[in-house]
């Protein structure tokens, strides 16, 4: 007798073993990272999905809240093919739905095959499969998460100081801390602003770059932030990182669109084609650009041409739509943060009047 259930959009039911109890439902996705699970778990861009390991074990080096990227767990529910005690202890406290012993391998051949797809997760002593069913019935798309910022989103801005060299106003759609401490360790000052701020918040805290964060969801949910960029484009450099480069695009008149079943994880090639070198990427998306508008192709996905990179060197803009903090992945590309630095340095500050 099994006590977990997943129940996928294409009909099937797989048995589990429920690791945390609970209900819940969200967009299947999975994750090859083989490392990095406290990073993935707390990293706000899963937030309404459920987060699949190809990586048979999770969770054998145990739970630091030092790794965290935010401070609770994000996917709606975690499956894995073995996940550890202190893994399963972490998300049952957290209430975070997790199971395991099920085949894995037909989760991540089914999502390459048909796409991210709605699923639904009963686990616990009384789950049945006609739980999870109901709850994969009741999944709504991705793209209908319309207020999805409020929920990973700070609601009252925060500044970290790094030291006075620049000030960032960084718009928190779901900012992954390392994003902010790639800055700070930089020298910056980091102004968190909530994912609605208006351009006069931003103007508020005269900031020398505008840095619009990863985020969940539909990037074009992510109106206020729309909003800013195309206030500031060209009076104020710009920089962003996955959900921020696509929201950066897409206000400035390019556009995004949904991909069958993303990237995520920690080895995807990127080349700059400015330089031919190629680097490892970490990735965790499910959208990408599509019409890059006016800004410029700097780097793309060597796996399948996606764009990678964009800038505009007379609006002073560059974004990256993998993450070049890491954490996890390889530190290939943390580069970017100088060149973000170097653009905080290179035009007169925005005041507020
Ligand atoms: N990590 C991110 O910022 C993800 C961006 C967006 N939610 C996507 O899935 O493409």
């Amino acid at each position: 007798m099994s006590d977990a259930y997943i129940a996928l959009a294409d009909g099937r039911v797989l048995e589990a073993r429920a690791r945390a109890p609970g209900r819940t439902r969200g967009e299947l996705v999975f994750t090859t990272a083989y490392t990095g699970y406290e990073e993935s778990l707390t990293d706000p861009s899963y937030a309404e999905q459920v987060l699949t390991f190809s990586y048979p074990l999770i969770g054998n080096y145990g739970v630091r809240t030092e790794r965290f990227e935010s401070e609770s767990v994000q996917p709606r529910a975690a499956v894995a093919r073995e996940l550890t005690d202190d893994v399963a202890e972490w998300l049952e406290d957290e209430g975070v739905p997790a199971i395991d012993h099920l085949d894995t391998r037909e989760i991540v051949t089914t999502v390459r095959e048909e796409g991210a797809m709605a699923c639904g997760i009963a686990a616990g002593p009384d789950a049945t499969p006609e739980d999870a069913v109901e709850e994969m019935e009741a999944c709504v798309p991705m793209s209908d998460h319309v207020d999805i910022g409020a929920q990973v989103s700070v609601s009252e801005p925060t500044v970290y100081e790094g030291g006075g060299a620049a000030d960032i106003a960084l718009l928190d759609c779901g900012a992954k801390g390392s994003i902010i401490s790639s800055l700070t360790e930089r020298g910056a000052d980091v102004h968190v602003l909530p994912y609605d701020a208006t351009p006069a918040d931003v103007a508020a805290v005269e900031p020398d770059v505008l840095f619009v964060s990863n985020g969940p969801g539909d990037p074009e949910n992510f109106v206020a932030a729309h909003e800013v960029v195309d206030e500031f484009a060209g009076d104020l450099p710009m920089a962003g990182i996955c959900l921020g480069q696509q929201v950066i695009t897409s206000a400035l008149g390019g556009s995004t669109e949904k991909m069958a079943f993303g990237h995520r994880g920690v080895n995807q090639p990127v080349k700059d084609l400015r330089t031919d070198k190629v680097v490892m990427t970490t990735q965790n998306h499910g959208y990408t650009v599509d019409d890059t508008g006016p800004l410029d192709v700097t780097q793309v996905n060597v796996n399948d041409d996606t764009v990678e990179g964009l800038d505009n060197e007379e609006l002073e803009i560059i974004t990256r739509q993998y993450h070049p903090e890491a954490n996890p992945g390889p530190h290939d590309s943390l580069g970017f943060f100088d060149e973000v630095m170097d653009l905080a340095q290179s035009t007169p500050h925005v005041t507020a009047d």
